[in-house]
């Protein structure tokens, strides 16, 4: 059971890249019909329409799309990467997984993106370089394993690319649902250019031949995997692992066969490309189909199968789509635009990799006692001690030999050189039990998620049966009731049928294959955890003879001494258990109040929705509105503009994330605790949310309607610094969306070079310490505008 902490919706990001236009596209006469227009939109123009046709005068020849982010050809590598890769390093450090696929036809700069050149090296070389150096930085108070993988999928087959005389390999679902590739050489290391080495060795191996739209074409969908886990060097009981995983892949071309006049056995991989690239798109088409409670069908594509996670899982997920400009490639680069615009409806849930706060807390609370016990135990032996040593004293104390012998005995250097092994051997003995006591802890916790997932199963199973005996019932009943309408001669002529098979859905067979795997999997950890178990008591055991042969090793002042730094020993080990276990719980309760929150946002923006359409249907038909209604839509309005509500909630993010960073104390290498003061992190996102706070707090001053003439940005805002305060603001003419969307939206005017219709209402927000915010909208809606 991976907890759900952290979970939260994201909505997969999807990227725009329109690459240079080719000398060849440009010697085949193409023209130039795809454009950036802004840093998120895309027009692209048919270039079959003609603009001198009558009848088709009302249909524009042009169509936009928008992107998360839009590439042209003056985008370098560095700014591709930086804009759509760079912020999932993080990600993947703290233990969240992340995708990052090229999509897109042949020859569209798939590679060119993520492989890159030697001089212009892409998202696999940067994403390897930044990844280690916050590696890196972090490396004196965490440890990190980093394994690396790089396969092709070929015809439906899978090839390591790092080993390809390993055969074909199979995927194999684990028992938490991650997929694996069995038996694929994982390489472990944190070099990165030892890494860059292997994947151009790879990518040697990679399956590519020349088609007619791309001389080095590659035939395959190469996938690079990156695990990293993260541990602290702090050694403690409940040390949290955290594993990140990092997909970037490189999808094969997503042309028809036509297209590229392939035949043969180009045909055939064009059938098996497009056998996974639909699959993708099937899975695409299904995930973001908002409405739908379809089952998604990994299971048609080993590509599909392996992404499962990144599409509709446990990932954050990138997906840098690419065209080519040319009027040759329209029907291409039109199909692509569509499905990227789809995708970017596809949300993911994504989690950090921890585990389970509330199971986690019942095994500390387990330790605690147990170790609570040893310390009583350790208590009375030192009182013990001293009981002894008193008679002994009493018995010996008229025995001025026998004291002067004692002392004799414990000047001797050879007693106090022993009792340093010895400690370290006790103080040793249990680490080592602890660290065991914490593998049974991990053990214990995958058991357990392999028992839920077990029961998940089950119950698919079971709602299956109960649906199919439900469906059977109803069966006969409609049986029963088509009998009695019938005469006797048709009943006699009845052949008696038994009811039709009802197919089994694939979610109930992958789910009973799911259960042999996962009972396999028990069987496993039940054997492992005996192993421990028996591990753990001979440790035990070790330490008690330990203790045992304290009193014929060495003196009882010492033995008390040794006792007493055993017993301190597990005494910071109870405090620091108790520690973290109350850090979880707290932390526990934020996640709840977050997810609770999300929900309510989440509610809030559909009320918001509602609310503004059914508002829309009442004044494009002038209806009637009761007054009190009209009344209540006002004060709707009033919160919206002062926004009072996005106030609260930001100044509750910033309360709950400092209240995260102190619940959850970071133990640094020194042992020393990290306060969010102490930690960068924290401190740079609570000051940027304080920043948000402080400018939401402040309304509107002016707007201005922009002249007639068209203007261009800095025009208008020349006018507007002249004019200022001449209009003062009807609260409901303001447009609401957040300065900084309002800031982008600007840019992009400016960016394209557009000049302003007539019409447009122009708004200009200023903040305390901030720069003034120009933005637009229709003009019509606005009182200003009558
Ligand atoms: N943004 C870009 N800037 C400069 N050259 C580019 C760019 N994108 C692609 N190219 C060039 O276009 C050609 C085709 O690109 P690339 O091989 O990356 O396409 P692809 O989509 O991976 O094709 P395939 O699916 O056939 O493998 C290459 O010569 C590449 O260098």
């Amino acid at each position: 059971m991976k907890d759900s902490g952290d979970s939260k919706d994201q909505q997969l990001m999807v990227a725009l890249r329109v690459r240079p236009i080719s000398v060849a596209e440009l010697e085949e006469g193409a023209t130039l019909i795809a454009h950036k227009v802004d840093e998120q939109m895309v027009v692209l123009m048919d270039p079959m329409e003609d603009p001198d046709d009558i009848l088709r005068a009302h249909r524009s020849r042009e169509k936009s799309y928008l992107f998360d982010m839009a590439f042209d050809f003056t985008a370098t590598q560095e700014m591709v990467y930086q804009a759509t890769t760079k912020s999932l390093i993080e990600g993947v450090i703290s233990g969240y997984n992340a995708t990052v696929f090229a999509y897109g036809p042949t020859g569209c700069g798939k590679t060119y993106t993520m492989l890159g050149t030697d001089h212009e090296p892409g998202i696999y070389v940067r994403t390897l370089n930044d990844l280690f150096c916050a590696i890196e930085e972090t490396s004196s108070d965490m440890e990190y394993e980093v394994s690396m993988s790089y396969l092709e999928i070929y015809n439906e087959m899978i090839r390591d690319l790092l080993n390809p005389a390993l055969g074909y390999l199979e995927l194999r679902e684990d028992s938490k649902g991650v997929i694996q590739v069995a038996g694929i050489t994982e390489v472990s290391t944190i070099n990165a250019k030892e890494i860059m080495q292997l994947l151009m060795k790879g990518n040697r191996q990679r399956t590519q031949e020349p088609t007619a739209a791309n001389q080095t074409s590659s035939r395959s969908h190469a996938v690079l995997q990156v695990a990293v886990r993260q541990r602290s060097r702090v050694k403690s009981v409940l040390q949290e692992v955290r594993q990140g995983r990092l997909f970037m892949i490189d999808l094969a071309g997503s042309e028809r066969a036509s297209q590229t006049q392939n035949r043969g056995q180009r045909m055939k991989e064009g059938a098996h490309i497009n056998r996974s690239l639909l699959a993708l798109g099937n899975c695409i088409n299904a995930l973001s189909d908002k409405n739908s409670n379809k089952y998604i069908n990994y299971r048609d594509s080993k590509l599909t199968r392996l992404l499962k996670d990144s599409l509709g899982g446990n990932s954050r997920t990138v997906m840098i789509a690419h065209i080519s400009p040319a009027s040759s490639a329209f029907e291409e680069s039109r199909n692509t635009l569509t499905y990227a615009g789809r995708a970017k409806n596809i949300k993911t849930r994504v989690k950090q990799n921890l585990l389970n706060v509330s199971y986690h807390i019942a095994q500390y609370t387990s330790i605690i006692a147990d170790l609570r016990g040893e310390i009583q135990r350790l208590k009375c032996k030192i009182d013990e001690q001293g009981g002894r040593d008193q008679a002994h004293g009493r018995l010996e104390r008229g025995d001025i030999c026998h004291i002067q012998a004692k002392v004799q005995l414990h000047s001797e250097k050879g007693e106090r050189a022993e009792m340093g092994p010895l400690r370290e051997q006790l103080i040793s003995a249990f680490q080592e039990q602890m660290d065991v006591r914490r593998h049974l802890l991990e053990l214990e916790n995958h058991a357990m998620e392999v028992q839920i997932d077990t029961s998940r199963h089950l119950l698919t199973i079971a709602g299956w049966e109960h649906e199919k005996s439900r469906r059977a019932l109803k069966w006969r009943e409609e049986q029963r009731k088509e009998s009695y309408t019938k005469d006797d001669s048709e009943k006699d002529s009845d052949t008696g049928d038994d009811q039709p098979d009802i197919l089994e859905p694939p979610e109930v067979a992958s789910a009973r294959e799911s259960i042999a795997a996962l009972m396999g999997e028990q069987k496993k950890l039940r054997k492992h955890k005996l192993t421990l178990e028996q591990r753990c008591r001979e440790l035990r055991a070790r330490g008690r003879r330990l203790e045992e042969t304290l009193p014929r090793r060495i003196g009882s002042e010492e033995q008390r001494e040794v006792l007493s730094l055993l017993c301190r020993v597990h005494e910071l080990e109870v405090e620091n258990t108790e520690m973290q276990s109350h850090a979880l719980l707290r932390d526990g309760a934020l996640r709840h109040r977050r997810e609770a929150l999300r929900r309510l946002e989440q509610h809030r923006s559909l009320c918001d929705e509602i609310i503004q359409g059914q508002r829309q249907i009442i004044d494009d038909y002038n209806l009637a509105v009761p007054q009190h209604l009209e009344e209540l839509y006002e004060v709707y309005l009033r919160e919206q503009e002062e926004g009072s509500l996005e106030r609260a909630t930001i100044m509750d993010r910033v309360a709950s994330r400092a209240l995260q960073d102190s619940s959850l104390p970071k133990i640094s290498r020194a042992g020393t605790l990290l306060t969010p003061e102490s930690d960068p992190e924290s401190v740079k996102t609570l000051s940027s949310e304080a920043q948000l706070l402080q400018s939401s707090f402040l309304p509107p001053i002016s707007t201005e309607r922009c002249p007639s003439s068209s203007a261009n940005l800095s025009e208008a805002n020349h006018v507007l610094k002249a004019s200022s305060g001449a209009w003062q603001v009807k609260s409901s003419s303001v447009p609401t969306p957040p300065p900084i969307l309002i800031g982008s939206l600007v840019t992009q005017e400016v960016s394209t070079g557009n000049r302003w219709p007539d019409g447009l209402l122009c708004c200009r927000w200023e903040y305390q310490g901030g720069h003034p915010v120009v933005g637009m909208q229709p003009f019509q809606n606005s009182p200003l505008g009558t």
